[in-house]
Order: structure tokens, then C-alpha cells, then sequence
């Protein structure tokens, strides 16, 4: 029983101390002795210790004015107390006195603090009442927190009946549950609400890299004016563009860094080391899925290089293999039967001073593989039949989307060739790993079809949140052929989700129906592919992809933020994934 109340006085969380009739402490718990700085063990007597003279006139209040409870606020050795001294009476008699002290330091400063947000939030609150347009905050379950006049008289509400209620059940098209589950923000979309023409941003808001809460603005008001400001910035933007093809056209370029659209640290990053690759002679190995923009980047190299000569590109995958050596070193007049009079200048020549782009370079053959080695080795070359020696002055570009490292142990591709290849490398990430490119460059899309003759207003925002949930295995190349063949379908001119395909809707439910699949049976293709009738090659990507998250966030007891570290994939992707595999954790 001692111990226990021992136990119970050594783990209070409040002081408490008791002193006798002459202020020598008889016991005193380990949180007063740190308030009031005396070190354990030690006799200790009050009114000889300095600087507690407020606790001792508490005291004396009791022990010497027979004084019933005493209590007071008070600041000490940087605590805030509230001290209450009780008086101890045994038969009848003053012994001495308890005195009890609470700290509240922390819970000041909890308050501070919550007066801070307090006023915060009534400043955020002023501003948002302020703003023009139509404004709604959701937390991060997605209930909503805020919403403003403009908001309300849109939708003909009143802020009471949507304050605490789910976004996802009040206004399930506005787009919100996406931006807390992919974290992508969204600018000025088009948007019909009732019969208001709308432009809707939401903005995702980040705590470090965890999703707190979207913000949704809709601009509904003055658009008129707005409108007659787009085109004249769209008319300026034609004439820019003018200008920067008459320039392309000059290097023999199609494009430049600037066509090169996307805003996110991954496209930012690779668009720096292009800018890097492009300094120098050193030659250039790009790798990426297809429709990455492999050839965009080659482009946009040649295009800022200080190479004067013509962008010549060669598909390596798409030129006869017999034909490869003399389009490539071309040759002289009469060097062989059927040779052109004249003779016929290669691409090495054609793009002197200038850049060859050889694309598909995991297709070229092995015998012209060592040709170009010796090239890139010796930096001259001769045109079949001829002793002309050329001095090699090109920039060379290379890109595939095979894995260059398989074709060297499968025997197709040289590794001495790789490694010359490979000096400055550009890996191209796929689109599905930068979603946050995709608003900016379906806008770019539809500026170009616009350009193409087609009467486009623009993409209405539920088409857009349906872009962004697909996982696009063709990349950008496929955002470019769904967005015409919509525009294709449009009748009022903005892009909708009713004008994507079926089958896109239908890639985010590919696992539901394959969910029954036994994961640790033979892990071949063929045996995927022998359960996965439909779409073989996709579902076993998904399959495999559902897999290793699963493993993933076993490993980490369900912990997203140390699954996604594992995986090598931002916190967001995981997020999106776990929705379209509809892992419950
Ligand atoms: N970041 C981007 N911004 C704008 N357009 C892009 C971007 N990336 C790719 N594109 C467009 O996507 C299409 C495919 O790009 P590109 O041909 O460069 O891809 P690729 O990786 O070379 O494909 P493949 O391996 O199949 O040859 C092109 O129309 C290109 O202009």
C-alpha cells in the first residue's frame, strides 16, 4: 500500500509539498522540486531559500495568521502556476501546511496559440467574404469548413446547411475528392454551373507533403471581361509562336524548350539536364515509355545548341537494313549498281554542324551498331566507295524505349556502343508519374487543335478530373489522340467526359473484375495472361503493380508515407493507387 501511494505521489503531474510548522519540507514530489529548482534528497527549509518568497507569504499566511486556503497565479523559474496552500491540522492542532502546485505553462501556450489561429481564421474568413467569386474550403475528410457569400448565392444556399457536411455528397462534381487524393491543382477549367458559365482553380493544401484540405474558387462573375483579355493574350501567344517556328525552321527544329509544356519538379528537373546536354558535343542517350517526348527533347537540344547545321533524324527501327549503311554514310557516283548519278550525301552529312537524331537506336542492327562506334570513336567517316574522309562536327542524339541494358545481355545491342551512347543520359519519366503536367498540357493540346481548324472553347472540368485519374500507358501521345478524337465529338465546343472513350472510364475498374487472381503462382506473362484474357499485357502491369503496394504497405503495417519511401513513389501516387485498386487498410 506504501508503494503504491509513494508511486502515485512520485508520478503526479501537478506540485505538491508539504512543510511543517517551521517551513522545513517533509515530502515533496519530483514535479515541485523542478519547479521550484531544489535538488532531491536535500533537507530543504522555506523561508531560508531564496527567490520563493511568494510561496513562502503563502505560507505564512497559514502557519502564522492561521489563514484557511491561500491561493495564487503566479510566474515562477519561467512557469506559470496556480499555487494553493492548505493547512494541516492534526488533533486539532496546526502542524503545517500541503501546498499544491498546477503548471500551466503548456496549456498558456496551447491558448496563445489557439487565439492565433482563432484570429487567423477570422482574417481568412474577412478575405474570403471579400473575394469576388465564389469560394469553399474542405478539411481533409473532405468536409467543408468555409464557404463564402459568392459561393452561397451560386448555388442559392445558405452556409449552414453545408458547413461540417461531406463535399463528396453536396457537390460531388466540383472536383475536390480528386485534389485530396492526387494533390493536383487545377486552373481556371471551364465549368457550367446552372446555366452560369464558370471557371473553376482548386487549390490542394499541403502540410509538408500530406494533403490538409482543398480550396475550390469559382469565378463566375465579370467573365465577359475576361473573355476579351484571353484573346487578346491568345492573339499575342499566335504571334510568339509564329515567330519561334520561322525560328525552328532556320535550325531544321520543329520545336524548342518552350514546347515542352508541364510545370512539375520531374518535367522541371529533366528539362534542366536537356538544357545541360545541350552546351556541349557530347552525345545524348534518351530514354522513356513511349509518347514520353523523347523526340520533343531532342528537338529542344538541337534547338538551344550552338550548332548551326540541320536536325536530321534517322528511325533506326523504320529504314530497310540493307539500306541503313548508305542512308546513313551515303556514297559516291557509280559506287555500286543502281547508285544515283551524283552520288548521295548520308545523314552524318546532312547534319554537319548540326544534329542527328537516331531514334529507335535499339533496332539499328549490330553490323551498323559497330559502324556507328567506330564514327562516334574516330569523329570521321567516308561515304560508301568513295575516300573523301569527312570530319565529323554533329551532335548526336539518341533515344529508344527498349531497355538498352537487356538488349546487351540478350546479344542485340553493343555494350561498347551503350557506354558511348550513354554520356549524358535523359530519362524521360511517364506521364503517370507527373499527373500534375496534365492540366497544362491538355490546355496546350487544345490550343494546337484550335490552331488545326477545330472550334474548341476549351475541356469542362469533369473531363479534366477523368484525365487525371487514368494511368495513361500511352503517355502523352495519348492525351494528344484522346483530346482530338473529343474534339472530334464536341458539339458546343468544350471537351466532356461523355467524349472520352469507353474503354478509358473502363482502366480504372480493370482490377475489380481480376481481383480473384492467385498472386504467388508462376509469375510469367503467359500465366497472367492465361487468367487475364481481355487486355493481358495492361492487367498484369496493374496486377503486379496492386502487388507490390500490397507487399509494400504489409512491410510497413499500413504506415503510406514509409510504403511510398519503399515503393520510390511520392505519397500522392500511392494515394491514387490505393483508391483504384481499392485497397482497404
Ligand atoms: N511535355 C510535353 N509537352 C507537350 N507535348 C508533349 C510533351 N511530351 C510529349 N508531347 C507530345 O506528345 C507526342 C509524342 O511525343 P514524342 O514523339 O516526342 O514521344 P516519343 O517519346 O519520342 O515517342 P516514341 O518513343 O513512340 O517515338 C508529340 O505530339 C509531342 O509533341
Amino acid at each position: 500500500m506504501q508503494t503504491q501511494q509513494s508511486l502515485l505521489f512520485e508520478n503526479l503531474n501537478f506540485g505538491l509539498f508539504s512543510v511543517d510548522t517551521k517551513f522545513k519540507v517533509n515530502a515533496i514530489n519530483p514535479v515541485a522540486e523542478k519547479i521550484l529548482q531544489l535538488l532531491p534528497n536535500k533537507q530543504h527549509v522555506f523561508n531560508e531559500l531564496n527567490g520563493l518568497g511568494e510561496i513562502t507569504n503563502l505560507l505564512t499566511g497559514i502557519l502564522h495568521h492561521k489563514e484557511q486556503i491561500m491561493k495564487k497565479k503566479m510566474q515562477l523559474n519561467g512557469h506559470s502556476l496556480v499555487v494553493q496552500s492548505y493547512p494541516l491540522i492534526e488533533k486539532n492542532k496546526l502542524v503545517g501546511s500541503m501546498v499544491i502546485m498546477d503548471d500551466w505553462t503548456n496549456i498558456e501556450k496551447i491558448a496563445n496559440e489557439l487565439r492565433f489561429s482563432k484570429e487567423w481564421e477570422e482574417k481568412l474568413r474577412s478575405v474570403i467574404e471579400l473575394a469576388y467569386d465564389g469560394i469553399i474550403l474542405v478539411d481533409q475528410k473532405a468536409e467543408i469548413t468555409m464557404v463564402n457569400n459568392g459561393f452561397c448565392e451560386l448555388y442559392n444556399v445558405q452556409s449552414n446547411e453545408l458547413l461540417g457536411k461531406s463535399i463528396s455528397n453536396m457537390y460531388p462534381d466540383l472536383g475536390l475528392d480528386e485534389a485530396l487524393q492526387t494533390g493536383v491543382r487545377i486552373t481556371n477549367v471551364a465549368k457550367l454551373i446552372g446555366k452560369t458559365q464558370c471557371l473553376i482553380t482548386i487549390l490542394p493544401i499541403k502540410n509538408n507533403e500530406e494533403i490538409i484540405g482543398a480550396i475550390c474558387k469559382i469565378t463566375y462573375r465579370g467573365l465577359k471581361h475576361l473573355q476579351e483579355a484571353i484573346k487578346k493574350v491568345n492573339n499575342l501567344e499566335q504571334q510568339v509562336t509564329y515567330y519561334q517556328k520561322e525560328l525552328n525552321e532556320l535550325k531544321g527544329t520543329k520545336y524548342s524548350f518552350a514546347n515542352i509544356i508541364g510545370e512539375s519538379s520531374n518535367i522541371k528537373r529533366i528539362k534542366n539536364e536537356a538544357l545541360a546536354a545541350s552546351n556541349s558535343l557530347s552525345t545524348v542517350l534518351i530514354l522513356g515509355e513511349s509518347g514520353t517526348g523523347k523526340e520533343l527533347f531532342a528537338h529542344g537540344i538541337h534547338a538551344s545548341s550552338s550548332q548551326t547545321g540541320m536536325f536530321i533524324q534517322v528511325n533506326c527501327a523504320a529504314i530497310p537494313p540493307e539500306l541503313l549503311e548508305s542512308e546513313f554514310f551515303g556514297y559516291a557516283e557509280g559506287s555500286f549498281t543502281g547508285a544515283k548519278k551524283g552520288g548521295k550525301k548520308g545523314k552524318f552529312e546532312m547534319a554537319q554542324n548540326g544534329t542527328l537524331f537516331l531514334d529507335e537506336i535499339g533496332d539499328m542492327p549490330l553490323s551498323l551498331q559497330s559502324k556507328l562506334l567506330r564514327v562516334l570513336q574516330e569523329k570521321e567517316f567516308e561515304p560508301i566507295g568513295s575516300n573523301r574522309i569527312i570530319k565529323l562536327q554533329t551532335k548526336i542524339i539518341a533515344a529508344t524505349n527498349q531497355n538498352l541494358e537487356t538488349l546487351i545481355k540478350e546479344g542485340k545491342f553493343r555494350e561498347d556502343l551503350y557506354y558511348r551512347l550513354n554520356i549524358m543520359r535523359i530519362n524521360i519519366p511517364p506521364l503517370r508519374e507527373r499527373i500534375e503536367d496534365i492540366p497544362d498540357i491538355a490546355e496546350s493540346i487544345i490550343s494546337k487543335l484550335k490552331l488545326s481548324g477545330f472550334h474548341l472553347k476549351g475541356i469542362t472540368h469533369s473531363a479534366l478530373t477523368k484525365l487525371l485519374n487514368y494511368n495513361w500507358p500511352g503517355n502523352v501521345r495519348e492525351l494528344h489522340n484522346i483530346l482530338e478524337r473529343a474534339a472530334n465529338l464536341t458539339s458546343d465546343g468544350y471537351i466532356d467526359a461523355q467524349h472520352l472513350p469507353e474503354s478509358f472510364n473502363a482502366n480504372a475498374n480493370i482490377f475489380t473484375s481480376t481481383e480473384n487472381i492467385r498472386i504467388d503462382q508462376t509469375n510469367t506473362l503467359l500465366a497472367y495472361s492465361e487468367e487475364l484474357n481481355n487486355k493481358p499485357y495492361w492487367n498484369a502491369i496493374d496486377h503486379k503493380e496492386k502487388e507490390l503496394i500490397l507487399a509494400a504497405l504489409k512491410e510497413t503495417n499500413g504506415n503510406k508515407a514509409k510504403a511510398s519511401r519503399i515503393l520510390g513513389i511520392s505519397r500522392t501516387w500511392l494515394y491514387e493507387k490505393i483508391k483504384k485498386y481499392n485497397i482497404s487498410i
